[in-house]
């Protein structure tokens, strides 16, 4: 009986109309270890921050949002982190990979963390070799600006750096401030949003359409279910502050 009023109910209303989304943006997000890309994806992707640390392998996690009044699929590729090494650098092979699957790329250093900052320059020689003609749009993000007595990093030299490298740049925190982390990445998008689609861009993206678009082997599968990788650090995340407070 419930059920038949609930249905009479329901079709009162008009049908609702579904967009279908149209269009896949993919971004990478790379840059040193513990500079806070995670935090970043997560704080775009879901408004919240996760404060606790997990060195990540490279998750893809990925949304359907509105993008200039188009509805559109925003995956981003977290990768692990870059290190300095006596040689030069080491960048994981992830690192490359999502370089090459990516339209864009977020290169991102800690403004506590010097050696982070050092190692943007090659970052973005890797995302120019691979990229070669088709280079795609990079941003640079300064994180962890709240950390004021931690600075390692002058704030003069963000900009001039990306001056330099012909990239947007943006001083963030992604634990005190959603809405810079956000504008850094939905400019981006639509930046990207305007550009006409790639030819192996669709909603149902894949490796073997990345493949298509960059000619490389190397391109990383998404890896499943990021949702879940997500719910469950939120779990983590609320099971500590619990016990923060009951020990109080
Ligand atoms: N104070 C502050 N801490 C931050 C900020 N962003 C990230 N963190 C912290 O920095 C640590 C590293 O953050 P992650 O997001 O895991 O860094 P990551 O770059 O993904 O690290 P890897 O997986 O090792 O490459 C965590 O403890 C975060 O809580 C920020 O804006 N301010």
């Amino acid at each position: 009986m419930r059920l038949i009023q609930n249905m009479s109910t329901i079709a009162e209303y008009p049908t609702p109309e579904y967009s279908v989304p149209n269009r896949v943006i993919k971004i990478a997000v790379i840059g040193g270890s513990g500079v806070g890309k995670t935090a970043l994806v997560v704080r775009f992707l879901t408004r919240r921050f996760i404060g606790d640390y997990e060195r990540n392998a490279g998750n893809l996690y990925s949304r359907e949002v509105q993008v200039d009044g188009e509805q559109v699929i925003i995956q981003v590729q977290d990768t692990p982190g870059a290190e300095m090494t006596d040689n030069g650098i080491s960048v994981p092979d992830h690192v490359t990979c999502s370089v090459q699957w990516a339209d864009a790329v977020v290169l991102v250093y800690s403004v506590t963390d010097r050696r982070s900052f050092d190692l943007i320059d090659q970052l973005h020689q890797l995302v120019v070799r691979t990229g070669g003609a088709n280079m795609p749009p990079v941003i640079l993000l300064a994180n962890k600006a709240d950390l004021l007595h931690l600075r390692r990093v002058d704030s003069q030299q963000g900009p001039l750096l990306a001056g330099t490298l012909g990239c947007s740049f943006y001083e963030v925190s992604a634990s005190e401030d959603y809405n810079q982390v956000h504008g850094a990445f939905h400019r981006l998008c639509c930046q990207l949003a305007k550009q006409p689609p790639p030819a192996s861009s669709s909603t149902q993206t894949s490796a073997s359409g990345a493949t298509e678009k960059r000619r490389s082997p190397l391109i990383p599968r998404p890896k499943s279910p990021n949702m879940q990788d997500l719910k469950r650090r939120f779990k983590q995340a609320l099971s500590a502050k619990v016990r923060t407070v009951t020990s109080v």
